[in-house]
């Protein structure tokens, strides 16, 4: 099944609001071919920048959509700093990234928080952009696959396959995450074939080919054909190079 690519620059804690704006108006700005419905593009601001950076998007009419970096699964309440489903889908998000390493590592978010995220996301129509990847120390144990792979029946545990089908799940190896340090292609596909063997496991065949896996970690308009040839890998979640609209319209139009 030929699976719609994704490409998603997360900016992480980068750009203030003038200059969320100025970057998504330079990618508005560089686009050229269009791409239309052949590759999802995504914008993932930080929270106050999604408003703006949205309303940029919807005056130049960009096939863009925005999601946040993080979501608290908690519906309303007293929850001092985080912010919710239905406020993220009322700026105009399409979904959230959930479970990056640097929100487990730094903010102690576990598998359980993750999976929460995921229900909460889906029950409002969002959709979630679940991140898994393994340490340099489970790497070079050899125990990558079993690592990932239990992250991502966590994640998804206890969610239909209606809804699953919806998300996207992002491969992220955190020793290659802002380091410079690609995985090679193979290493890249090989842990993305064991996410979807899982995927079909937890869903089925037909569900686990309809839904993407990209890889994350030091994507870049010179490695990102190579990774893109990988049977298993349909997109990008780009950090360093979505903070400069031409490498990201690159990497974009190395979906088309
Ligand atoms: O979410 C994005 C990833 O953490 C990749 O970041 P990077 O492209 O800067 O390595």
């Amino acid at each position: 099944m030929a699976r719609k690519p994704m490409m998603a620059g997360n900016w992480k804690m980068n750009n203030t609001i003038s200059e969320a704006v100025v970057l998504t108006q330079e990618i508005s700005n560089h686009f050229e071919k269009d791409w239309g419905d052949s590759v999802d593009v995504v914008v993932c601001p930080p929270f106050v920048d999604l408003k703006p950076a949205k309303t940029v998007i919807d005056f130049d009419k960009m096939p863009i959509a925005v999601a946040s970096q993080n979501v608290y699964f908690e519906l309303k309440g007293a929850f001092t700093g985080e912010t919710s489903v239905a406020m993220i889908r009322e700026i105009g998000c399409a979904g959230s990234i959930v479970g990056h390493s640097e929100r487990r590592e730094y903010f102690g978010e576990t598998n359980e928080d993750v999976n929460k995220k995921v229900k909460a996301l889906v029950a409002a129509d969002l959709y979630a952009i679940v991140c898994v990847g393994e340490s340099l120390a489970v790497r070079e144990s050899g125990e990558m696959i079993d690592f990932v792979c239990a992250q991502v029946r966590a994640a998804f545990a206890g969610v239909s396959v209606e809804d699953a089908t919806t998300c996207v799940v992002a491969y992220e190896p955190i020793w290659a995450i802002g380091t410079g340090r690609t995985a090679t292609p193979e290493q890249a596909e090989e842990v993305c074939a064991a996410i979807r063997a899982t995927l079909a496991e937890m869903y089925g065949e037909e569900a686990a080919e309809a839904m993407r896996v990209l890889y994350g970690g030091s994507m870049n308009p010179g490695n990102v054909e190579a990774l893109l040839a990988m049977p298993n890998i349909d997109g990008g979640l780009i950090g360093g190079a979505a903070l400069k609209a031409a490498s990201f319209i690159q990497l974009v139009e190395a979906c088309l």
